[in-house]
């Protein structure tokens, strides 16, 4: 770190009305607040467009915010942009691994590009080598490494210098299960180890397994914040899920029953491809009330199931549509581009 000095602080990263607005006119953030303790792994979750990478590069000092103010370990992200540099790691959507390299030598360069001090280098590399899982490949060349072994190289690289907060866009996006998994393991390793993380996502899964806090942000602005158990509570209740048969002239007559059934407090009533959705506070309660009610209408109750709320009705009843693609399929979809 440099002589400027760090202002008393135990947030990470603290943000305050902050605003982004492209030279072409795009608002691609509003007026964001945020507040990240020490030692938090922070998600930061949108969908497509929705301002994550621009909120991502502004609290990395690659972008200038157009309005308000952000501190980074303590730092001005306008005034001081090259300790807050110093003070962090960051993973691009992008992987800047260099596939002519092996994986030790990747680290290494890392190491030199960010100063580490030559007689820390060979413990840090292998240290790091460790973490990342890739001490067995350590002398192959990148080049022949699957891409969730090259993200987790990537990873690797952005930690050379131990920074206590480190930035990870969208690092599992388009790899497999297995793959995603295995980096999943490793980012809570390194926080385990007292790194803070902020990472962003389109999977809401993701988001649930590693974070501890999450922040939805929807076109530019932060719609939602709190833990994944606190927005699901925020849903009210458990979700009754009930399959129809008779197309959707009948899921539409199951609605209007469950709608004037009087049994449910403030249940909302969504209906879908398969029937219906109602989520109420006591679903578990009176589910069986409702079946009864729906065979009395005449209408033929093909399945039932009584459920906790995920992330992805948390995501549904704040924006009223689905996010994008689950993990898997992106997978999928990676395959066929392949
Ligand atoms: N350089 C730019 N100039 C103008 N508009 C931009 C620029 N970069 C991004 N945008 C716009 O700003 C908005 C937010 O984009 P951003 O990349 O931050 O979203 P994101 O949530 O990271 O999306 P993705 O998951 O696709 O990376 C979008 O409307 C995008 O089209």
């Amino acid at each position: 770190m440099d002589t400027e000095t760090a202002t008393e602080s135990r947030d990470a990263i603290a943000a305050s009305d902050v605003s982004l607005t492209y030279s072409d006119g795009t608002e691609a953030v509003r007026s964001v607040d945020l507040t990240v303790p020490e030692g938090e792994f922070f998600g930061f979750l949108g969908p497509n467009g929705a301002g994550k990478t621009t909120t991502i590069k502004m609290l990395a000092t690659l972008l200038k915010p157009t309005g308000g103010e952000v501190r980074v370990n303590g730092f001005d992200v306008r005034e001081q942009a090259q300790s807050v540099r110093e003070s962090i790691g960051y993973m691009a959507q992008e992987t800047s691994v260099d596939t002519e390299l092996t994986a030790r030598e990747n680290v290494r360069f890392a190491c030199e590009a960010y100063g580490v001090p030559r007689s820390e280098r060979a413990e840090r590399i292998e240290e790091l080598l460790e973490l990342a899982d890739l001490a067995d490949v350590a002398d192959k060349r990148a080049d022949d490494f699957s891409g969730g072994m090259k993200k987790r190289l990537d990873a690797a690289t952005a930690l050379v210098h131990r920074p206590p907060l480190v930035f990870l866009d969208e690092p599992t996006t388009g790899l497999d299960p297995k793959a995603r998994n295995r980096l999943w393991e490793y980012f809570r390793r390194i926080n385990e180890q007292g790194t803070t993380i902020f990472l962003t996502t389109q999977y809401l899964e993701e988001a649930d397994q590693l974070c501890d806090r999450i922040a939805v942000i929807l076109d530019g602005e932060i719609v939602a914040t709190g833990s994944p158990a606190e927005l699901k509570r925020q849903v009210g209740g458990e979700l009754l899920d009930i399959e129809i048969d008779g197309g959707e002239a009948a899921r539409e007559r199951a609605a209007a029953v469950a709608r004037s059934s009087g049994v449910f407090d403030e249940a909302s009533v969504e209906v879908t491809e398969e029937g219906l959705t109602v989520t109420a506070r006591n679903a578990r309660t009176y589910g069986t009330d409702l079946l009864v009610a729906l065979r009395d209408e005449g209408l033929t109750v093909t399945g039932f199931n009584v459920r906790a709320p995920t992330l992805d009705d948390v995501f549904l009843a704040i924006t009223g549509e689905e996010l994008a693609e689950s993990a898997d399929d992106a997978a999928v979809d990676a395959e066929v581009v392949r």
